[in-house]
């Protein structure tokens, strides 16, 4: 199988091309950071290293790269491929959707039956319908008769990715140290009957309740240990969870998730609880090194109202649900004056410009007579 994989970054290096390589897929990776590009193209394999006490270490071999800027080569390696995936940065979607679409173009002239030119295309990015958003972006981009066409050739089913991935520094720059966990779910019900499983890939027929325990377990744990570690002091997430009122906020929120999850998808509370515990305990992995600026950026996508924190606050808040760890948390999120990332320093600059209600409105669509705005509002006086 040949995939095509937006993304040679951390994720996909360490996750999704390592998970595709293994499964005997043959990965073309996509990127626009040129050096990056070159050296895939020059070395042609990369090694995966676990962050754990044994030090596994896997070598990707025969696998190759094209510089994203490239919209022809691209467009080329789409029609050729079995495969599409992505983890690029939900926001960086519409940028690649317009040589996605050029592909899908070239492939169903070339080859015009959908079943000869069936193709999934999975964005496996932290986002709710991340494929999703990524078909509309792409279908944007196409012709009128291309879209019929395509609506019976291309799939875009959601996913929910979960690994622990830190920022690398490594001699070797195409080496990548991930933690051992891994977890990869794909919404089947959105495939073509027939279409061949990967090995490594879980499926399912309904991604709802995965992706959400995900982004409102993992993830909102994460970027509460992040923005009040970072409030702290610390530098990275296992510093972090040394301090005692830190791990009490990240507890509390995932308290707060868990109660709303467990309501809305009936999942056993005992269950859910050993599955929040196996996550605290990935965050204090000490073999990680996870620096609370990578795990809190852009600030701006974390309060947006379909994120991590917004999103489960506001479900817990409609079943009557506490939210204080929540709500705390968002207020954490607006003094995350890191000014290294740029949706920080926007935040930062709109609370010099704005009221403290204008920019909780603006970022999380909370308006100011909601109950959850004034709990921002009192929290953020007290931080
Ligand atoms: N790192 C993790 O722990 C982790 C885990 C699960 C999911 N994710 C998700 O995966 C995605 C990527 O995260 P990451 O940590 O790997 O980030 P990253 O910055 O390491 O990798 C992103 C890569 O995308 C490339 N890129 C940017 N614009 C591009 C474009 N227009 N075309 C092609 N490539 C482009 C960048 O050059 C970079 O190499 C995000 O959505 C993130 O939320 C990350
Ligand atoms: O990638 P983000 O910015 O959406 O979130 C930062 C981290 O929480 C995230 O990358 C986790 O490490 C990952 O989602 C674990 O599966």
């Amino acid at each position: 199988m040949r995939a095509v994989h937006f993304g040679a970054g951390n994720i996909g290096r360490g996750f999704i091309g390592l998970l595709l390589s293994q499964a005997g897929c043959s990965v073309t990776f996509v990127d626009v950071n040129a050096s990056l590009v070159a050296l895939l193209q020059e070395k042609q394999q990369y090694t995966v290293k676990l962050a754990s006490e044994q030090a596994e270490s896997f070598t990707v071999s025969g696998v190759n790269a094209i510089n994203g800027n490239d919209t022809a080569l691209v467009a080329a390696a789409i029609a050729e491929a079995d495969l599409v995936t992505t983890a690029v940065g939900v926001s960086v979607l519409r940028h690649i959707a317009g040589a996605i679409a050029e592909g899908i173009t070239l492939r169903l002239a070339k080859n015009p039956a959908a079943a000869a030119s069936l193709l999934p295309i999975i964005a496996c990015e932290n986002a709710i319908g991340g494929s999703t958003q990524l078909g509309e972006l792409v279908y944007s981009h196409l012709a009128a008769e291309v879209k019929a066409q395509a609506e019976q050739a291309i799939a875009f089913p959601d996913a929910a990715v979960d690994r622990i991935v830190p920022l690398q520094q490594h001699d070797d720059p195409l080496q990548v140290t991930v933690e051992p966990f891994y977890e990869w779910t794909v919404d089947r019900s959105a495939l073509p009957q027939g279409t061949p499983e990967i090995p490594g890939i879980h499926y399912v027929d309904q991604l709802q309740p995965y992706i959400e325990r995900k982004l409102f377990t993992v993830n909102t744990g994460h970027c509460v240990a992040a923005y009040h570690g970072y409030l702290q002091g610390y530098a990275t997430i296992q510093e972090a969870m040394q301090d005692a009122a830190v791990r009490s906020e990240v507890e509390g929120a995932l308290k707060e998730t868990g109660a709303m999850l467990v309501r809305t998808y009936s999942f056993s509370e005992s269950e859910h609880q050993a599955y929040i515990e196996q996550i605290l305990e990935r965050f204090i992995n000490p073999y990680l090194t996870d620096e609370v600026v990578r795990v809190g950026r852009s600030p701006i996508r974390k309060l947006s109202p379909d994120d991590r924190l917004v999103r489960p606050a506001l479900l817990a808040f409609e079943l009557g649900l506490p939210t204080a760890h929540l709500t705390k948390a968002m207020a954490a999120a607006l003094r995350f004056a890191y000014t290294e990332d740029p949706e920080a320093a926007e935040i930062q600059a709109a609370l010099a410009s704005s009221t403290l209600s204008e920019v909780i409105a603006h970022y999380t669509s909370l308006p100011a007579e909601h109950p959850l705005h004034a709990q921002i509002v009192e929290a953020y006086s007290k931080l």
